[in-house]
């Protein structure tokens, strides 16, 4: 019978500790299944030494419960392993014998196969190379307002050292040069690990990643769980991570393996176009985190290959896509109509750039007393992206981009090289035009939904890389992704919707630094005019006076198809439970705590009608 690797490195642990029988080469073998917590399974002693604010000197057993906050660390001082303590429910092997490092079954050969997830930006030029290390500017968020509602909201902290994530979280951090969280890392963290529900709106760019997953690794390592089943062939993971595209889902899958390094927290990814039976082998080596995407994960659920039975933490990242028209049965099938535990009885984070009303109200159905976290108004660009408009006819767009990227090339920014991201409406549009610019000597790839999933990888490590700088993409690439040193973004077609082009622009100015975006305008485009003018001005942006022209004359929402800011007024970010047209009689307010407090009135009016737009690969 094939075990997971989390129940496998169970049965050596428990049967060496605890029944002291040996094989024939002298090695103890199991007899019984004893759950072991990962932070005992992966200790060793950190390959190179944190500052010291990251190392911690309080005694081991000076833990506190789930979900503390505190200004010491309480996870124990550098390499001493805690084993043989008991408590956080689980069972937890003795402290006798030679210890884990010592064994060289199960996780010891877990640990032989970790490669190391830092090392992976060996194909970048050496120009790129050259930029990694500029630092990142994140005083640029500084002043940025946040607001938060729900009951009792646990205040945020200014430093990594404030949280108890512990040591090997701790040094991930600081082996991935984060020096200080984000803004909205600041206050989702402490809420995550205080064990709420939340619902989290911030820029893009700003971190999100982290801000779910670090209170996730953080829990199991805790060991907040009892013993996982074990059936044939069938993995129990103790958290999810959603998100609707194929890239997004590698791209959080090698961000979480970096801060699970050396933590004993185990990180698989699933998603469609890739060989099934690849996924499952690494399945069944043992998984706690899966990153997915839904079609594909549906899928493993079917063939009764992964239960999420167990599941503790579930994160949809982008979840305001995952829960649109399109998307929304899936989402439902897998979180309230499989075995997954039901909110309370799970933790759910809900994560994204953009927050309609109507999407907030359906999200709200997969929470339990949440808290509702704006950092920045939901759906705003942030103000490190330089945004123009220009008016360009149809059959001018493509000359006009050739002057774009002419004239980028000869500026450059202070000579070094910059990727461009050109977004198309569609796949034959997208085929078009990468092959117009080869054409012209521009080297360009492209990513679509219509391409394998080899060649959509490939084009990205290319355009990743810098050797291929212009990458052409319908919006299966407008979410998430986090390419370090795209310069520009261009809206060569604009979308329907301007949650979209928020995502779209986002691909730019990321991570404190700044980013242009040009979107080319014209009548196709006269209903995106008003809400694009007020997402400018907001920003700062300079808005074109035949822009505003076009908005006023444009009627706000009407046609817009997609378009959700409609009902007039300024569009803003708020929880939809402050709406008047939301009557629950539940006690949400009690304990609400503005921390910015912008006060400015929601209007995402009703009206909807956002089409399916299914660009992404769902399986
Ligand atoms: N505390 C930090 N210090 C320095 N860099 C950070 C920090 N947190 C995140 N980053 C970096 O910032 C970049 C953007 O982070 P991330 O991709 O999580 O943004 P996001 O908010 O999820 O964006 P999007 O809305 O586009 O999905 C990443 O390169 C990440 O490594």
């Amino acid at each position: 019978m094939t075990t997971s690797w989390a129940d496998s490195v169970a049965n050596t642990a428990s049967e060496n500790v605890a029944t002291g029988a040996s094989n024939s080469n002298g090695l103890k073998r199991p007899t019984r299944s004893t759950y072991v917590p990962p932070h005992l399974r992966n200790r060793q002693p950190p390959s190179s030494d944190p500052p010291a604010q990251l190392q911690t000197s309080s005694p081991a057993n000076d833990r506190v419960d789930y979900g503390g906050i505190t200004t010491k660390s309480h996870w124990g001082g550098g390499s001493r392993p805690d084993f043989g303590r008991t408590g956080h429910n689980v069972s937890i092997v003795g402290r006798g014998g030679s210890g884990w490092n010592s064994r060289s079954g199960g996780w010891e050969r877990g640990r032989e196969r970790e490669v190391n997830p830092f090392g992976d930006d060996e194909n970048l030029t050496q120009e790129f190379r050259d930029q990694e290390n500029m630092g990142i500017n994140f005083e640029a968020y500084d002043d940025i307002p946040v607001e938060t509602s729900g009951n009792n909201v646990p205040p945020p902290v200014n430093t990594f050292a404030e949280i108890d994530l512990g040591d090997a979280l701790n040094q991930n951090i600081w082996r991935c040069k984060y020096v200080k969280p984000t803004p909205v890392q600041r206050y989702a963290i402490p809420i995550s690990l205080a064990g709420r529900d939340l619902m989290a709106c911030a820029q893009t760019g700003s971190g999100k990643t982290a801000a779910f997953c670090f209170p996730i690794i953080s829990g199991i390592m805790r060991g907040q769980y009892v013993q996982r089943p074990r059936g044939a062939r069938i993995v129990y993971p103790l958290a999810l991570i959603l998100s609707p595209t194929r890239e997004l889902s590698c791209q959080i899958h090698n961000e979480a393996r970096k801060f699970s390094y050396q933590t004993g927290v185990k990180v698989v990814v699933a998603y469609g176009g890739a060989p099934i039976n690849q996924q499952l082998r690494e399945l069944e080596r043992g998984v706690d985190i899966l990153v997915a995407t839904p079609g594909r994960l549906v899928d493993l659920l079917e063939r009764a290959r992964v239960s999420l039975q167990m599941i503790r933490y579930l994160a949809l990242d982008e979840a305001d896509r995952m829960l649109d028209m399109g998307f929304e049965p899936q989402i439902r099938k897998i979180v309230e109509q499989m075995d997954m535990p039901s909110p309370g009885a799970r933790q759910t984070m809900l994560f994204s750039a953009t927050f309609p009303k109507e999407i907030q109200r359906l999200a709200s159905d997969f929470l339990s007393n949440y808290i509702f976290l704006a950092v920045g108004r939901v759906g705003s660009s942030t103000d490190l992206i330089v945004q123009r408009v220009e008016f360009v006819h149809e059959s001018d767009k493509r000359s006009h981009l050739m002057d774009l990227i002419h004239a980028q090339k000869e500026n450059g920014v202070q000579g070094k090289q910059t990727l461009t991201l050109v977004f198309v409406e569609t796949k034959k549009g997208a085929d078009s035009l990468e092959h117009w610019l080869c054409l012209n000597g521009f080297p360009a790839t492209t990513i679509h939904g219509d391409r394998t999933q080899q060649e959509r990888e490939q084009a990205l490590r290319l355009f990743k890389s810098g050797k291929t700088p212009i990458l052409v993409a319908t919006d299966v690439a407008a979410r998430g992704l986090d390419i370090p040193h795209v310069g520009h973004v261009v809206n060569f077609d604009l979308p329907n919707d301007i949650d979209d082009y928020v995502h779209r622009i986002g691909r730019t100015g990321r991570a404190g630094k700044t980013g242009l975006a040009t979107a080319f305008f014209n009548e196709n485009n006269s209903s995106m005019a008003r809400p694009l003018a007020d997402l400018m001005q907001e920003a700062n942006q300079e808005v074109p006076a035949w822009l505003t022209r076009y908005a006023s004359r444009a009627s706000y929402g009407g046609g817009g198809g997609r378009n959700r800011r409609s009902g007039g007024g300024r569009f803003g970010g708020r929880d939809f439970r402050r709406d008047g047209s939301f009557n629950r009689t539940t006690d949400y307010y009690g304990g609400a705590n503005s921390s910015g407090g912008y006060g400015f009135s929601g209007g995402y009016g009703g009206g909807g009608g956002y089409g399916t737009g299914v660009t992404s690969a769902w399986d």
